[in-house]
C-alpha cells in the first residue's frame, strides 16, 4: 500500500482538533495534532502521537509534561499557526495562555484542557505514542467543538434541543 492511499483513507476518519503545548526546563512549545484519544479512565489516561522530526520533539521529551488544549470553532486560524513551520514566539503570541498545575501552558476558550504528566512513550514507525496521565482539567463554557475532515476543518456547534 501506499503512503498517500493510507492518508486519502486517513482523511475520512474525522478528528478533534487540540493544540498540545508543554513548558519547563527544555522551554516552551506546542503543536497542532488531531492524533489524541483516551485510553482508560484508571487512571485516566489519552495517548498522543508525536512525529520525531517535529522541532517540538526535544521540548515534549525533555520536559515530561504537556496539556491538551480541545479546540472551538473559533480556533481554525490558530490551529494552522500551531500546525508547522512558524517560529514558537510567533505561535503563543496567537493566543492567550494562562499556567496549568504542570506549568505547561492553557489556552483561554478552550472547549476544555486536559494537564498532564506523560508516564510512558513507545516509537511506532515515524510517531512517539505518548501516555499521558491527566492531573488537572479545564472546562470551558461551552461545548463546541473543531473537527479536522476531509483535509478542512468543521466547527460543531451544540444547539438547544
Ligand atoms: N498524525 C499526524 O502526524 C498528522 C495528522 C494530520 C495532519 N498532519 C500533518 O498535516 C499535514 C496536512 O495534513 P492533511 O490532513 O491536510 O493532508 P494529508 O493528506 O497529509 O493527511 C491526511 C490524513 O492522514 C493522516 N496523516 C497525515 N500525515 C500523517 C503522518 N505523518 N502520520 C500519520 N498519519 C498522518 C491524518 O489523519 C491526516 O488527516 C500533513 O502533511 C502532516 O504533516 C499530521
Ligand atoms: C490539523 C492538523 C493535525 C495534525 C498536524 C497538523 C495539522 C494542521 N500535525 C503536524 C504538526 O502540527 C506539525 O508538524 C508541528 O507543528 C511541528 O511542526 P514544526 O516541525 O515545529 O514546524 C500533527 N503532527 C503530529 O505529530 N501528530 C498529529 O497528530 C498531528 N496532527
Amino acid at each position: 500500500m501506499q503512503k498517500a492511499d493510507y492518508r486519502n483513507a486517513m482523511s475520512r476518519l474525522g478528528a478533534a482538533v487540540n493544540i498540545i503545548t508543554t513548558d519547563g526546563p527544555a522551554g516552551r512549545a506546542g503543536f497542532t495534532a488531531s492524533a489524541v484519544c483516551s485510553v482508560t479512565d484508571e487512571p485516566p489516561t489519552l495517548l498522543i502521537c508525536l512525529n520525531r522530526t517535529a522541532s517540538v520533539y526535544p521540548a515534549f521529551e525533555a520536559n515530561g509534561v504537556l496539556c491538551v488544549n480541545v479546540l472551538a470553532p473559533d480556533h481554525q486560524a490558530l490551529s494552522g499557526v500551531f500546525g508547522g513551520k512558524t517560529p514558537m514566539d510567533e505561535r503563543f503570541a496567537a493566543g492567550r495562555w494562562h499556567a496549568g498545575v504542570t506549568g505547561s501552558p492553557m489556552l483561554d476558550g478552550a472547549a476544555v484542557s486536559f494537564d498532564c504528566r506523560v508516564v510512558r512513550s513507545t516509537a511506532v514507525g515515524t510517531h512517539d505514542v505518548l501516555f499521558c496521565e491527566v492531573a488537572a482539567i479545564t472546562l470551558g463554557d461551552t461545548a463546541h467543538g473543531l473537527v479536522y475532515f476531509d483535509r478542512r476543518y468543521h466547527g460543531l456547534m451544540t444547539t438547544a434541543d
